[in-house]
């Protein structure tokens, strides 16, 4: 019997499959590179409507403003930052970060740490062209661990500065993606707005501390 991955996804629990031996690592130029673990997350669409309800049962998403030039803008997708010992909101996970640390634990030598989650309401949402070159990340090599949930959007990237075709991932119902290496340095990333019909999107990155 031929299943598709969504209707598994309804009689699934959420729950991690493993990472050992299903991660496949793509080099990249200049030191970079990504791994990628298609349906990490298990019962994700579950786990997806848990987080994108708000109020007391789910993540307290807030929209922001920032400053470009002399306007106001409206960042184009909602937002919740967990910093370091903050609880995140939901076990699940707690219990990714805490596998991605053990996974990765001798190539990074330190936990990922924060857990920055991003809510793409529709195609209109979206994050431009950047790397996560805050902090540390500047001048180091690091990790940037994406879990997708949802509908899946496409994370584009190119070598930073522009130029040239574009790397792109399909990315929702779970899947995982891992930047790695000097990515965030020498590469750039992003999420673009899409004309396509799209339901929303979920995407939380953990980094190790200091890196954003
Ligand atoms: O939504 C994504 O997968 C990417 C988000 C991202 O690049 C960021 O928040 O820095
Ligand atoms: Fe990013």
């Amino acid at each position: 019997m031929m299943l598709q991955g969504s209707l598994l996804d309804q009689v699934e629990e959420v729950g991690l499959r493993p990472l050992t031996g299903a991660v496949r690592r793509t080099l990249l130029d200049h030191g970079a590179w990504v791994d990628v673990r298609p349906g990490w997350v298990t019962g994700s669409d579950e786990l997806f409507t848990r987080l994108a309800l708000g109020g007391p049962a789910g993540v307290d998403w807030r929209g922001e403003q920032r400053q470009m030039y002399d306007k106001q803008v409206t960042t184009p997708r909602l937002l919740r930052f967990y910093r370091e010992r903050e609880r995140l909101p939901d076990p699940i996970l707690e219990q990714a970060r805490l596998a991605l640390s053990e996974h990765y634990a001798a190539e990074l030598g330190e936990p990922f740490a924060t857990a920055g989650m991003c809510l793409y309401r529709d195609g209109r949402d979206s994050v431009a062209w950047h790397g996560d070159r805050f902090g540390r990340a500047a001048g180091h090599d690091t990790m940037v661990a994406i879990v997708s949930l949802g509908a899946p959007r496409a994370l584009l990237l190119r070598p930073r500065g522009g130029g040239g075709e574009s790397l792109r991932h399909v990315l929702g119902h779970g899947d995982l993606l891992v930047m790695g290496g000097s990515c965030q340095r020498t590469w750039d990333h992003c999420v673009p707005k899409t004309h396509q019909p799209v339901g929303p999107r979920i995407s939380i990155q953990f980094r190790p501390r200091g890196v954003r």
